[in-house]
């Protein structure tokens, strides 16, 4: 069944699946600071896989519950929780590798839920990639790669969204030295196609404008400090504008962020890791969301990571958290509103993908420019800084 199938009477949608993450972060107590502040608000509704003790040590009240359809009724009184006990006790800043087949297990769940239809969204708290490769043979270098592991999607891509700007890392999680070889234009369309894609389908953006950044100090300044920018970039680009996706560039990166330049885009495109996430860090870190593109389900998370040097203090900020979640559902409302419309008009729901191009590469097939993507989205197309406005439910 789809999310739509699953959603209950009334129109609600199912829940938000939270995988637990890492028991040794800060993940219990900003899940548990995330449910305070939205069963007040009444939603979105979620719910944590993972130990129940972990979030009642953080004082949350919570509901054990069977299945993920229990989640709503319980929602304004407890924390649910789909309880999946740890192999060994937690302590905050000390993973354990006897629990790290167990953090491995509750994204798998959470995927799956997703899959299925039962959960609208998976929403993940942080892990430490190294514990769980230390513990439990972990072989991929984040969530985004596992997720589109687990899903059978194509490479994934990764963005950062949050109220002041929207990020897009071409090569995710790569070593810089090797970032050059691993640069290609395939990767490069790729990651503007499902940025593309998610801005119009997910954002409600009518006409997106990506910038995309150089390699190189001063985008190679003409070839005289690399060629990448001559070589492989701009062709890259040409190819993309061919296909109707509006994107400036090779751009000098280190003059693309600051105020006036950012309202000329509404994501950047970079070439890698640290040349998007130190802007969107430095402007975005408490509200800022990442999202997984390119898998058949909507992923988001917290921009921050485990944080072993506060965990267990209580003093953890849950904005990241509460953004990703409130993200999570406007992605998700906003995809099934499309996915209906399709269904009406007999298209296939892919909306969001470039006006010229059938085929966008994306995975999810052809699409058509007739509709921004519906529901979720409220920022206006020019104006106004590019950000996750729209997703705050
Ligand atoms: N989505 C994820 O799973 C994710 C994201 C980023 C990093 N990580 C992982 O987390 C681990 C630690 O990474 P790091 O140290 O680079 O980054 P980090 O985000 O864990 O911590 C960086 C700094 O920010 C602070 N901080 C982080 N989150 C905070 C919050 N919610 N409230 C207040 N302060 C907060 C920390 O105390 C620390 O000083 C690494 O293993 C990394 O791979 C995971
Ligand atoms: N690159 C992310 C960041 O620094 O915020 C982080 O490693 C999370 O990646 P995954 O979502 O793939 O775990």
């Amino acid at each position: 069944m789809t999310p739509a199938e699953h959603a209950r009477p009334g129109g609600a949608p199912p829940p938000i699946a939270v995988s637990g993450g890492d028991p040794a972060g800060i993940g219990p107590e900003i899940a548990a600071a995330a449910w305070r502040a939205l069963s007040a608000a009444g939603s979105p509704v979620f719910a944590a896989i993972g130990d129940a003790a972990l979030f009642e040590a953080q004082g949350a009240p919570c509901a054990r519950i069977a299945q993920l359809a229990e989640a709503p009724a319980v929602f304004a009184r407890a924390l649910p929780v789909l309880h999946r006990p740890l192999a060994a006790p937690a302590r905050p800043g000390r993973p354990d590798p006897a629990n790290a087949p167990c953090v491995v297990a509750w994204i798998e769940e959470a995927v799956r839920l997703a899959l299925s239809g039962a959960a609208s969204a998976v929403t993940t708290l942080p892990i430490n990639k190294k514990a769980l490769k230390d513990g439990a043979g972990f072989a991929f270098p984040g969530h985004t790669e596992f997720l589109a592991d687990l899903c059978g999607a194509g490479a994934p891509t990764m963005m950062l969204a949050g109220p002041t700007l929207r990020v897009v890392p071409v090569t995710i999680h790569e070593p810089l030295a090797c970032v050059p070889a691993l640069l290609s234009a395939e990767a490069i369309e790729r990651a503007a196609l499902h940025a593309h894609q998610a801005l119009r389908r997910d954002f409600g953006l009518r006409a997106p404008r990506l910038a995309a950044a150089g390699l190189n100090p001063h985008a190679g300044e003409g070839g005289a400090m690399g060629r990448e920018e001559i070589e492989l970039i701009a062709p890259a680009l040409a190819r993309l504008r061919a296909r109707g996706v509006d994107v400036a560039g090779p751009l000098p990166a280190d003059a693309m962020f600051h105020p006036a330049a950012r309202a000329r885009w509404d994501a950047a495109l970079c070439m890698y890791h640290d040349q998007a996430l130190i802007p969107f860090k430095t402007l975005d870190f408490d509200e800022g969301v990442n999202l997984t593109l390119g898998l058949p389900i909507v992923r988001t998370s917290p921009d921050h990571g485990t944080a072993y040097d506060i965990a267990g203090r209580g003093v953890a900020s849950a904005r990241s958290l509460i953004a990703a979640l409130r993200m999570a559902a406007a992605m998700a409302r906003a995809r099934r509103a499309a996915a209906e419309d399709a269904t009406q008009d007999g298209s296939d729901g892919a909306d969001g993908e470039p006006d010229r191009e059938p085929d966008a590469g994306t995975g999810s097939g052809p699409g058509s420019a007739r509709r921004a993507g519906s529901g979720a989205p409220t920022r206006p197309d020019r104006g106004s800084a590019p950000g996750a406005g729209d997703a705050r439910s």
